[in-house]
């Protein structure tokens, strides 16, 4: 009876997230070393300020920034380790590690790459995904084809993010912006809900997502990469 239960209280909290996101905005607040803003001091103001702005989640990495986040705003976490290991270009939360360093700071969604690359250690993207399911907690699989996402889906994610799309060897594409396409063939193919994620620059691009059907969309370096607004109004004066 206990689990039946667990199964009704989790489903009524994926309704009431999905409720609280939809078609609205979610900043991803995240700036690693060596970028100007990298600190978690930085990223949790960063947070406030999106919190102030509107934003209704907030998309961040590491348990340092999300632990000083989490003292900023109470605003929903999806949560992501990113984590450079030689034998694998999968870096947003690879493995059963990283997983459990947001199981320990405390997270309302756990993104991972559930890109068809190969993982680091050897780990495959289904016991990672069967782990975090283990632990009761909500998955945003970050893709980059229509494919990852079916198959993210078919595993047991609840929601899909165009996050990778651009990034991975099989999607790299010259022109800039958002990549549209693949948030309308992902809605045509599925009910799941899509997150638009992914070189979005504007609120026009933004609401485009929205019209184009995404369940929400989660907008980062326009928002909290300085250094990129700041190129993009040069080039804009150079146009
Ligand atoms: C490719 C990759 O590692 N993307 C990361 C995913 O967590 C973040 O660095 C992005 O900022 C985030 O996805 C939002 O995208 P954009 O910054 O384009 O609005």
């Amino acid at each position: 009876m206990l689990e039946k239960q667990q199964t009704v209280v989790k489903r009524m909290e994926k309704t009431q997230l999905l409720n609280r996101i939809k078609g609205k905005l979610i900043v991803s607040c995240q700036a690693l070393e060596g970028e100007p803003l990298y600190g978690s001091h930085i990223m949790a103001r960063m947070a406030l300020a999106a919190d102030e702005g509107g934003a209704v989640a907030i998309r961040a990495n590491g348990m340092e920034d999300i632990s000083a986040i989490k003292q900023a705003t109470n605003l929903p976490i999806i949560g992501l380790v990113k984590r450079d290991y030689e034998n694998s270009n999968v870096y947003i939360t690879p493995t059963k590690r990283e997983v459990d360093e947001l199981l320990k700071v405390g997270v309302d969604v756990i993104a991972i790459d559930a890109t068809k690359r190969e993982r680091p250690n050897g780990e495959s993207i289904e016991e990672l995904i069967s782990y975090i399911k283990e632990h009761n907690k909500f998955i945003l699989a970050d893709i980059s084809t229509v494919d990852e996402g079916l198959y993210a889906l078919k595993l047991g994610v609840d929601f899909v993010s165009t996050t990778l799309s651009g990034y991975t060897e099989y999607t790299k594409r010259e022109e800039p912006g958002p990549d549209m396409e693949l948030v309308e063939r992902l809605v045509n193919v599925t009910n799941a809900p899509i997150f638009a994620e992914g070189r979005i620059g504007n609120p026009k691009e933004a609401k485009e997502m929205i019209q184009k059907g995404a369940h929400t969309v989660i907008v980062g370096s326009a928002i909290t990469r300085p250094q990129y607004i700041t190129k993009i109004f040069v080039d804009g004066l150079l146009d």
